[in-house]
């Protein structure tokens, strides 16, 4: 006897063969069983299960062994085949709700993920934001600067690159292919429309190799993308600021004992072969000039010995740094106490610890002294002060004084010369930090210049009393160096962190020199420091 037969004789009530409530109404007599179950006429319909079944285990194995076994006898061919529909269809719904599922899975991942990323973000934010507001301030000192940080599994999985557990956004990584139809050769622009880019650019394929990916988009592009690269835009802001703000291995703060220990480069003299020139292995112009700005970046300022007491040689030196910067004073300059610009440097009385350009919104980057001659007179030293070590001092002593320049915002103006009135486009705080490394980045103190204190007028008493603290640690004698300049010497230092002044003067006393900006000696020294590969290899991400 049929298992089928048997199973009705056992009088025990089909669940699962009653169909959930269908949408669909039932072909026949709407009374007459669930159309699943209608039988066809041989089997009479005293033996056709009741119709208010309650299901168990063994009556769901025994319906499946029916349906896997002989019923195909006792019901039409049509009630098979909808039955037969209706399994695949529910295979079919099973696969995509397997398939939603799966989806839901991956998504719930990539939300932990982002959720992880806003996490770090937010907290890198908290971080950058206490800096602005107010701490924890950080003078640059040990940078520890890793030019080989640890590398992080570069991965395919989904239709995304990952690198850890952070997912590269496809849009993101399709506008950074570095091939040559996307990114100039020689200009290293870039060529590709971005907005070109369709929203929903996926990877097609992606195949790994020892340092790079290699992807082929849907839009049939074939992109390969350094390991590093892609470990690079992971990093965080402030190992990402290190090579675009060309971040020295280390800071060294000083204050009048570097006068034992001046940072000097000698210069080779024109048409002095290098080979014979044995000072700290240079052999090339390029290798001086690296020395010099390594010089610069680490202590603020660096002395070039042995150039002819020139205007000449002196503008070329300074040229093979950068270009020179021209301001209202003109390019090269070459002055003396004659009033020839309107600005007390053009006169002969002390100048206290200053910066340059505060007047400018972008401040000179690096300025530089030769003194050609000091005739029928005396006096005239020059001044020198670590802006960054002042800073530390007062974060030491008075962190509340510290916050108040860090934060209020100060005017300046240029407006002795016919014509001119020059003011940076916003006001600037005295001490301003790196929004992605936190670090002190710039100070800007000339209180000649200074004009108006961004603060409700009945509130500017706060920030006088934190400039006079600045102002007197300034004027320690600990942290002021002074040096009387020699012609052949030529003094460059960054005007963005030394603050220089000078004593007053007799006589004639003659000194030229430049400016050059400050993206353009940085530039100069990370190309020389890091090298064109590293540079260039970062820009996606720096
Ligand atoms: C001669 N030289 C062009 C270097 C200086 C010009 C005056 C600079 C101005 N006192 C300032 O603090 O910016
Ligand atoms: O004459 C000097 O030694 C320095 C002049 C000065 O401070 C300047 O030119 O900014």
């Amino acid at each position: 006897m049929s298992s089928f037969r048997a199973l009705l004789r056992a009088d025990t009530r089909l669940s699962s063969l009653r169909p959930r409530a269908s949408s669909r109404p039932p072909r026949s007599n709407p009374t007459a069983i669930p159309h699943c179950l209608r039988f066809n006429s041989s089997v009479s319909a005293q033996t056709a299960p009741s119709t208010s079944p309650e299901s168990t285990p063994a009556i769901e194995n025994a319906h499946r062994s029916l349906i896997e076994s002989d019923i195909h006898q006792f019901l039409d061919p049509e009630v098979i085949h909808d039955y037969k529909t209706e399994n695949k269809s529910t295979n079919a719904n099973y696969q995509r709700l397997r398939q939603l599922s799966d989806e839901v899975l991956q998504n719930q991942k990539d939300v932990n993920l982002l959720q992880g990323q806003i996490h770090r973000l937010r907290r890198g934010l908290r971080a950058t934001q206490k800096v602005v507001e107010g701490g924890p301030w950080l003078i640059l000192k040990n940078w520890n600067f890793n030019p080989h940080p640890g590398k992080e599994e570069v991965t395919f999985e989904n239709g995304f690159l990952r690198v850890g557990q952070r997912k590269i956004p496809n849009m993101w990584l399709r506008d950074n292919c570095q091939c040559s139809s996307c990114i100039h050769g020689d200009t290293k622009q870039r060529l590709l429309d971005t907005f070109s880019i369709p929203e929903n650019i996926s990877i097609k394929t992606c195949a790994e190799f020892r340092t790079y990916m290699d992807v082929t988009w849907s839009d049939g592009h074939r992109s390969q993308y350094d390991k590093e690269l892609l470990n690079a835009a992971v990093r965080d802001p402030r190992s990402r600021a290190e090579v675009r703000q060309g971040y020295p291995d280390r800071i060294f703060t000083w204050g009048s004992e570097i006068a034992n220990n001046k940072p000097t480069q000698p210069w080779l003299k024109p048409g002095v072969s290098t080979t014979t020139f044995s000072a700290e292995g240079c052999k090339t112009d390029d290798d001086l000039i690296l020395h010099v700005l390594h010089k610069i970046r680490r202590y603020g300022f660096c002395y070039i010995s042995n150039v002819d007491a020139t205007p000449e040689a002196t503008e070329n030196l300074l040229q093979r740094i950068a270009f020179i910067r021209e301001t209202h004073y003109g390019g090269f300059y070459d002055f003396t106490a004659d009033l020839a610009k309107a600005d007390t440097a053009y006169t002969n009385i002390a100048l206290p610890a200053h910066t340059d350009n505060t007047y400018f919104s972008d401040p000179a980057g690096l300025q530089a002294f030769h003194l050609l001659s000091h005739t029928e007179g005396e006096g005239g030293a020059s001044l020198l002060v670590d802006g960054f070590k002042a800073a530390e001092t007062l974060l030491a002593e008075d962190k509340d004084a510290y916050h108040v320049l860090a934060t209020v915002n100060v005017h300046a103006h240029a407006s002795g010369n016919a014509g001119i009135s020059i003011q940076p486009y916003r006001g600037f705080p005295v001490l301003e930090h790196d929004v992605d490394t936190g670090n002190l980045l710039r100070v800007r103190w000339n209180t000649s210049d200074r004009a108006g204190i961004e603060l409700p007028v009945e509130d500017v008493d706060k920030w006088y009393a934190a400039a006079r603290k600045f102002d007197a640690i300034l004027k320690r004698k600990e942290n002021e160096y002074w040096e009387q300049l020699q012609p052949g010497t030529v003094l460059v230092f960054d005007n963005w962190r030394v603050l220089h002044g000078r004593s007053e003067f007799t006589g004639k006393r003659r000194i030229c020199g430049a400016y050059i900006n400050r993206d353009d000696w940085i530039s100069r020294w990370k190309m020389l420091h890091f090298g064109k590969e590293e540079v260039l290899g970062k820009l996606a991400t720096s």
